[in-house]
């Protein structure tokens, strides 16, 4: 059973002569385990499919269904649970605590559901290794390096082990070693421990770690590619079809 499953999905933003269709009609599933990204011009609609995918928002018309179910039948209870139990999220602005330590902000998701101080150390622990912050545990956000910071923001999405992870262009402000590095680290878990991956960016590198990628443009699917050959070739596949699409980065 798919995960995530839209289905004839659209979003509108503002009214009467405003309207704006961001976008329409789509319909896409992503299956338990897969590393699945969206790409597309900028204003192409990514981060509202992301938004309506991870139900942190919701279609004006068209159906989102979670695990085959219907997200409209299900309560808020229901869905807070997905939202903080089932999924992890990084944004590019990392939102981290500031007045937390690294350590503090990564338990976090861990300290609503009572789990012993004893586990929570040694999740801490491991998170801290895979991500490489073990030296920085007890630093404040504010004396890390932009690399780092996304690595805790990665920690804290991965701390509860969700089925799966939304992305919104996760590499957006790190330079390349820091993004290789984060990009590792998410193909691992998705290989390692199956969770799956949706992932919005622009960036042609970030995306050739994917093992789908959809396009959209113009709040629509323009095309879908599928990723059976090594990362390099794949990489080639998505600079020409974003020559294709015409999907640069933005600004
Ligand atoms: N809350 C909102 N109110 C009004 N318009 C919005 C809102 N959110 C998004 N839009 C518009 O919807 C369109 C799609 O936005 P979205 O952020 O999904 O695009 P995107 O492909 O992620 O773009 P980018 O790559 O620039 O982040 C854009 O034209 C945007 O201006």
């Amino acid at each position: 059973m798919s995960i995530i499953e839209l289905r004839q999905v659209s979003k509108t933003y503002g009214i009467k002569k405003n309207r704006y269709s961001a976008v329409n009609n789509v319909s896409f599933r992503i299956e338990p385990g897969e590393f699945l990204g969206i790409m597309g011009p900028s204003g192409a609609g990514k981060s509202t499919l992301l938004n309506m995918a991870s139900t942190l928002d919701f279609p004006t018309s068209g159906t989102v269904l979670l695990n085959g179910k219907v997200t409209t039948g299900l309560n808020e209870r229901k869905l807070a649970d997905f939202r903080k139990n089932k999924s992890g999220y990084i944004f590019q602005d990392f939102s981290l605590l500031e007045n937390l330590t690294v350590q503090e902000n990564i338990e976090l998701p861990l300290l609503a559901d009572h789990v012993a101080a004893r586990e929570v150390w040694r999740r801490v622990r491991q998170v801290a290794q895979l991500l490489l912050l073990e030296s920085v545990l007890n630093h404040y956000p504010s004396e890390l390096s932009v690399g780092q910071k996304q690595r805790v923001a990665a920690g804290r999405a991965i701390i509860k082990r969700p089925a799966i992870i939304f992305a919104d262009e996760p590499t957006g402000s790190l330079d390349s070693r820091s993004a290789t590095e984060l990009l590792q680290f998410l193909s691992e878990v998705n290989q390692k421990e199956q969770t799956t991956i949706m992932m919005v960016t622009h960036d042609p590198f970030t995306a050739s770690y994917c093992k789908r990628i959809i396009f959209v443009r113009d709040g629509q699917i323009f095309s879908e590619i599928n990723r059976a050959e090594s990362r390099q070739d794949f990489f080639e596949k998505i600079i020409n079809m974003q020559a294709v699409i015409g999907g640069g980065p933005k600004r």
